[in-house]
C-alpha cells in the first residue's frame, strides 16, 4: 500500500490528503433535510447525511488527490449507523483508486491491538469463513504503550502489505506536555521516531516504509528533526488550515526527492463552502468549495516547495 500511496502521490503531483470528518454542522441544510426526510431526526438520518456529504465530496475531488482520511471519531459518535457510514466511505474512496487511512488511534496491550489490528487491517477467521471487516489501507496508531502495543499492527499489515501511521509529535497544543519531556537529554517524541523507523526498516516498499510516522504541521521545527531521524517513513501532517499550518511551515517534512510527507486537511476542505473565500459557491454547491480549496492547497504547497 505505501507503493499505491507513493504512485498516487506522483500521479496527482499533490502530497495531500483529504480528512473525511463529518460533524453535522458542517452538513449543509438541503442535506440533512433530505436525509432527515427519509430516516427521520434519528442515527440512520445522521449518517445517512454525512455519507451523501462524504460522497460528494469525494465525486467532487478524487482526480486531484491521492488519499483520504476518515476520522473514525466523527463516525461512532453516530453509534452502528455511524460505523456503517464509515465503511461505506472506506468502500466507495477505493473504488475511485484512493488510499484509505482509517485514522481510528488505537493501541492497547498486545492482545487488545491485535484484535484492532485484524478488524482494520486484517482479516478474522469465523469458522470455516474468513473476512476483511474494515479493510483500510492503513491505520494510524498511538505508540505511547510501548513496542507490545505496536508490534501486532506491524505484523498484521506486513501479511496484508498494509501500512501504519505512528503518533511521533502530535498537533494539539498540549501535546509538549508528554511528548516533549526530555529522556537522558532527549525528547521523547524523538526516541519514538527512531523506533519508528527501526519498525519501519523491517517492513520496506520499494522506496519508503509501509511504517510511517503522524507529526503535527503546527510544530515545524520537530518535523525538520524527525524528518532525519526517520528518513525512509512516510510523515503524515496534520494541521495544515483550521489548526494553523501553512505550505512553507511543511518544506522540511518532505525529502530532497520531493516525497516523504502527505499533507492532511479535514476541516478547510470539507467546510470550505463556510469560509468567506469560498462563500461565492453558496451552501448547494459545497462539493465545487471542496474542489477550489483542494486546488488551492496544492498550489500552496507546490510553491512553497519550489521556493525551498
Ligand atoms: O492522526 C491524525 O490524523 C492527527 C494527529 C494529530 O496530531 N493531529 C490531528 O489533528 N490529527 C487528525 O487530523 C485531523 C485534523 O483536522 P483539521 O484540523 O480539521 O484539518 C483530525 O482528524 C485529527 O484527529
Amino acid at each position: 500500500m505505501i507503493n499505491k500511496l507513493v504512485a498516487n502521490i506522483k500521479k496527482t503531483g499533490a502530497p495531500i490528503v483529504v480528512g473525511l470528518d463529518p460533524m453535522l454542522n458542517y452538513i449543509p441544510k438541503h442535506v440533512q433535510d433530505k436525509a432527515f426526510a427519509e430516516y427521520g431526526e434519528t442515527l440512520e438520518g445522521a449518517a445517512e447525511a454525512i455519507w451523501q456529504f462524504n460522497k460528494e465530496i469525494v465525486d467532487k475531488t478524487y482526480d486531484l488527490i491521492p488519499a483520504v482520511k476518515p476520522q473514525i471519531a466523527m463516525y461512532e459518535q453516530f453509534g452502528i449507523p455511524g460505523l456503517a457510514a464509515f465503511k461505506k466511505t472506506v468502500d466507495y474512496c477505493k473504488e475511485k483508486g484512493l488510499v484509505v487511512i482509517g485514522d481510528i488511534k488505537r493501541g492497547d496491550i498486545g492482545s487488545t491491538s491485535a484484535a484492532y489490528a485484524v478488524g482494520h487491517v486484517g482479516r478474522v477467521q469465523v469458522g470455516s469463513k474468513t473476512y476483511v471487516p474494515f479493510d483500510e489501507d492503513f491505520v494510524t496508531v498511538n505508540p505511547y504503550l510501548g513496542s507490545d502495543g505496536v508490534k501486532p499492527f506491524v505484523d498484521v499489515c506486513k501479511e496484508e502489505k498494509k501500512g501504519l501511521f505512528i503518533l511521533v509529535k502530535t498537533s494539539n497544543p498540549s501535546s509538549g506536555e508528554f511528548q516533549d519531556r526530555l529522556i537522558d537529554g532527549r525528547p521523547l517524541y524523538e526516541l519514538v521516531g527512531e523506533k519508528v523507523a527501526e519498525w519501519g526498516s523491517e517492513h520496506m516498499g520499494d522506496e519508503y516504509s509501509y511504517v510511517g510516522a503522524v507529526v503535527g504541521a503546527t510544530y515545524p521545527e520537530m518535523g525538520k528533526v524527525l524528518r532525519k531521524v526517520m528518513p525512509k517513513s512516510y510523515i503524515l501532517v496534520p494541521g495544515y488550515g483550521a489548526q494553523g499550518g501553512k505550505g512553507k511551515d511543511l518544506v522540511h517534512f518532505f525529502n530532497e526527492d520531493g516525497l516523504g510527507a502527505i499533507i492532511n486537511s479535514s476541516r478547510g476542505i470539507i467546510a470550505a463552502y463556510k469560509q468567506e473565500a469560498y462563500a461565492k459557491y453558496g451552501e448547494e454547491n459545497f462539493g465545487d468549495a471542496s474542489r477550489a480549496a483542494v486546488e488551492d492547497m496544492i498550489a500552496d504547497i507546490r510553491e512553497s516547495l519550489e521556493q525551498k
